[in-house]
């Protein structure tokens, strides 16, 4: 398999290359140029697979055989060794018609460990096998930054720098963040929000000099492997069912914000998952809902609410649905992102939307629901949502039919989010890594959301690192 640009202007890169490029140097994004197909019947084979097994079947068909089996598989056990439960990514039953599963398991107790973990020992690996520099630049929102730094932190060969956006993260993620004290680790809290952050990044990704000369790597959903690893328990969640679940259509709601997560449902149905519905949860930072429902993709005004992960405008991976809706055409895909670029919105034709609406179901959230639907489902059933999770469990309960099955995917420990939970009153125990952490010193800069000042953050960073790493 080899991997292109949805701009397709780079030339097909194997999957190790793929990884190091992160964000594709035409200003695309790269995916495979042919996605592999699994048969029902090989899918029934998968069944009886732990997650990290699954893992390895899935990532089989991407990898070339680049890294050799025993390899990946000491990668996979590492990777997963650190979740506090067995399964990985359990699936919970709430009743027989709808069921959460629960990816907040790993380290930093968010859906961003299952793949971070993972890149953390890849990059780590690479670094290793091919004598690599791995310098990571990333944008967080809070929870992709806590998890990419536990991944990596102490690791050598590697430094990392985050970007956040300034006191718009809740405090838990901050700590996660800056209490690291390891050398290879940079926080840079910018003045702005997560769009600016990630706007940054792109910029010096895209700025082709300096991302060679400082050997940039990406750990954001740019980097198809977040996207590959991700794909691991939609598949894992489908074949969890009860048998008394399966031959129904099973429908799954997804906390949404760079569409990286449900882009990964997407993919996992393009290699034959039969999932129904892929249901995107907003907050009220609504694009994703408006494009469903009118077919305009515009950036609104940015709001803060109590799912700050999702408080996101760009959707990041919404290029990668572009590339298939257009029928994978890379000139078409370059015309609409000059286009978003030059006017600030794009809008679908009626077949396309059609075609969208066949394929997503979705539902922005207002801040007050959101805390309507914890409290509910904390007096119902003693089961406490994250705010992100909340909003998912709204959009499910919008869209999911009579006599169907949902999934809403939980996408963090609402330990995370007390300044929501604390709203209504409940008062939750923390885990001990967590309660652990206002305690420890906190390291981050803080910085004018300005990409030369930050570009002089990176170079000092960076140079540095060539005596740690
Ligand atoms: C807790 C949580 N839920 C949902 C999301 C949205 O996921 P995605 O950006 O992959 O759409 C994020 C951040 O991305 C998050 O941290
Ligand atoms: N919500 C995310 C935003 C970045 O998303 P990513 O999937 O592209 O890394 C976060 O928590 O940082």
């Amino acid at each position: 398999m080899k991997y292109i640009s949805t701009r397709g202007n780079v030339e097909p890169k194997g999957f190790i290359d793929t990884v190091l490029m992160g964000l594709a140097d035409d200003g695309g994004l790269m995916i495979p140029d042919v996605i592999p197909s699994v048969s029902a019947q090989t899918l029934e084979e998968w069944r009886s697979l732990s997650f990290q097994e699954l893992f390895l079947k899935i990532f089989s068909y991407y990898t070339n055989g680049e890294i050799p089996d025993g390899d990946l598989k000491e990668l996979v056990e590492r990777s997963y060794a650190s979740f506090r439960h067995p399964e990985v990514t359990p699936l919970k039953e709430i009743n027989d018609s709808q069921y959460v599963l629960e990816l907040f398991h790993g380290p930093t107790f968010a859906f961003k460990d299952v793949a971070l973990q993972f890149m953390g020992e890849l990059y780590s690996y690479i670094s290793r096998v091919r004598g690599e520099i791995i310098h990571i630049l990333g944008a967080t929102s809070g929870d992709t930054g806590a998890a990419a730094i536990a991944g990596v932190r102490g690791k050598e060969g590697i430094k990392i720098c985050i970007l956040h956006p300034h006191n718009k993260v809740s405090k838990v993620q901050e700590l996660q963040m800056t209490t690291v004290d390891d050398a290879n680790v940079l926080n840079l809290s910018v003045k702005g929000n997560f769009d600016d952050c990630q706007k940054i990044i792109k910029e010096l990704f895209a700025d082709l000099d300096f991302k060679s000369r400082y050997h940039l790597r990406a750990i954001n959903s740019i980097n198809f492997v977040r996207i590959l690893a991700q794909t691991v328990y939609y598949f894992y969640a489908y074949l969890h069912l009860p048998q008394a679940a399966q031959g129904k259509t099973v429908n799954i709601s997804v906390p949404s914000g760079n569409f990286g997560n449900i882009f990964s449902g997407y993919l996992a149905k393009k290699m034959g998952l039969p999932l129904g519905k892929l249901i995107i949860a907003t907050n009220e930072n609504n694009i994703l809902e408006r494009f469903v429902k009118t077919g305009e993709y515009k950036p609104g005004d940015f709001k803060s609410t109590y799912s700050p992960s999702m408080d996101i405008q760009v959707a990041s991976n919404f290029e990668r649905y572009l590339y298939y809706l257009l029928g994978e055409d890379s000139a078409k895909v370059s015309d609409y992102m000059a286009k978003l670029q030059r006017e600030g919105a794009i809008t679908v034709d009626p077949a396309l939307l059609e075609q969208v609406q066949s394929e997503f179901a979705a539902l922005g959230v207002k801040n007050e629901e959101c805390l309507n639907i914890i409290g509910k489902y904390q007096q119902e059933s003693g089961y406490l949502l994250d705010p992100h999770t909340a909003c998912g469990i709204a959009a499910y309960e919008e869209y999911n039919g009579p006599g169907e099955i949902g999934i809403t995917f939980a996408t963090a420990h609402p330990a995370k989010f007390d300044e929501a939970i604390s709203l209504l009153k409940i008062k939750q125990e923390f885990p001990a890594e967590i309660a652990g952490l206002s305690a420890l010193p906190q390291h981050m800069t803080v910085t004018e959301h300005d990409k030369a000042e930050i570009a002089s953050q990176l170079e000092t960073f960076y140079t540095l690192s060539a005596e740690i790493g």
